[in-house]
């Protein structure tokens, strides 16, 4: 039996300012992952029988071993949920990844949706997308940035309230979802995620809105920027964020473009203020940039938990771009971009 298909899992930036874990735009900057299952070719020396190769960003420091890397793992939580516990002998996958690592690109996000189709297809299990959803958010916790991955554009989520009995699966740790080959096999393994674990909706978003992506030259784990949040927020700072999230989604399909009306919605007050004492720069950053200082600009906010920046604009990309990077530059903080499309399409799976 041979069978080898393609899967292609777009970057995303999640929040878009005042939506935290809410909304989520894929971007056309694409993960690949090439895969082939070929009965005749032996890969038992390999860890879970998959030959695993990468290229990309960070790739000195990507794990190869099936049962260590973010892509293979999340794939093999599918398949043990389903009865295999290990990837069919002749498993070979190359992974193409250009998103940078700990940014705020939604790396992680496209590794989990793309180890999660890989399994569905390895296993031809046949699960339509939104029940692959279940799956990613077993794994990675919000929804923003897997829904944007998973079903590209412009996407609102929210998580259903789960049955008493459905919670406690939703909320075994991590490493019983991810175990280590090692680790004995666990109930929860051949129990499969609860269903609808979320709710996603597609908004229009005006095709003339460009993302400017400016990518500081260091890692911020989206786990230690959620560590910093508070666990309570005061009625003013949640309506401040409520009342601007209720105008974003429509301002930012509106054609043309209010520049100001977008800019003054992406304001946030849950997640930017208290990130910026891991991200040296960015209150500087989000002060100094308006449409009224630099024409063109739509609206600017953090990208997912940073440290890159999202700015929404409609003309003037370099221009935007440079004077972000020279207010970083002032912090001691280097910094690439990249002006990007949406990926409308989100993660799609070819036959090769
Ligand atoms: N293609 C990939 N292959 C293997 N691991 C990945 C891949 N993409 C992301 N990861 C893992 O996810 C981590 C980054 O996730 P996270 O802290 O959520 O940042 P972000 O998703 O914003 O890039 C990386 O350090 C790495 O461990
Ligand atoms: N809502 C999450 C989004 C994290 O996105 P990432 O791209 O940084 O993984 C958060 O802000 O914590």
């Amino acid at each position: 039996m041979s069978k080898s298909f393609t899967l292609v899992v777009p970057a995303s930036s999640a929040n878009i300012g005042p939506g935290f874990d809410v909304l989520g735009i894929g971007l056309d900057l694409f993960l690949t992952i090439k895969a082939s299952v070929d009965s005749q070719v032996d890969t038992s020396s390999y860890d879970s029988n998959c030959h695993l190769s990468y290229e990309g960003d960070n790739a000195q420091n990507v794990p190869l071993e099936a049962s260590k890397n973010l892509v293979t793992n999340a794939a093999l939580y599918v398949l043990r949920c389903n009865g295999m516990s290990l990837f069919p002998l002749g498993t070979r996958i190359h992974v193409n990844n250009p998103i940078p690592l700990g940014r705020g690109l939604g790396s992680s996000a496209a590794a989990i949706v793309g180890g999660i189709m890989l399994a569905n297809e390895i296993g031809g299990f046949g699960f339509d997308k939104l029940r692959l959803m279940d799956y990613c958010l077993m794994i990675e916790r919000h929804p923003d940035n897997i829904a944007a991955a998973m079903l590209g554009g412009f996407v609102g989520s929210y998580l259903n309230e789960l049955s008493e009995e459905d919670q406690l699966y939703k909320s075994v740790p991590l490493e019983y979802i991810l175990p280590k080959l090692s680790t004995p096999s666990d109930k929860v393994l051949s129990t499969q995620p609860p269903k609808e674990i979320g709710e996603y909706l597609k908004y229009d978003f005006n095709p003339k809105v460009k993302c400017i992506t400016i990518i500081p030259q260091f890692e911020l784990s989206t786990e230690k920027a959620r560590a910093v949040l508070p666990e309570s927020y005061t009625k003013p700072d949640i309506i401040f964020n409520l009342q601007r999230l209720a105008i974003l989604t429509l301002a930012l399909a509106q054609d043309p473009p209010n520049h100001n009306l977008i800019y003054n919605s992406m304001k946030d007050k849950i997640h930017q203020p208290y990130r910026a004492s891991l991200i040296p720069g960015l209150e500087n950053v989000l002060a100094s940039v308006t449409p009224t200082s630099d024409p063109g600009l739509c609206g600017i906010c953090l990208s997912g938990a940073g440290p890159t920046i999202l700015c929404l604009a409609t003309d003037n990309y370099e221009t935007i771009a440079s004077k972000v990077v020279s207010i970083f530059k002032e912090s001691g903080v280097e910094c690439t971009w990249k002006v990007l499309g949406l990926a409308y399409d989100g993660a799609t799976v070819e036959q090769n």
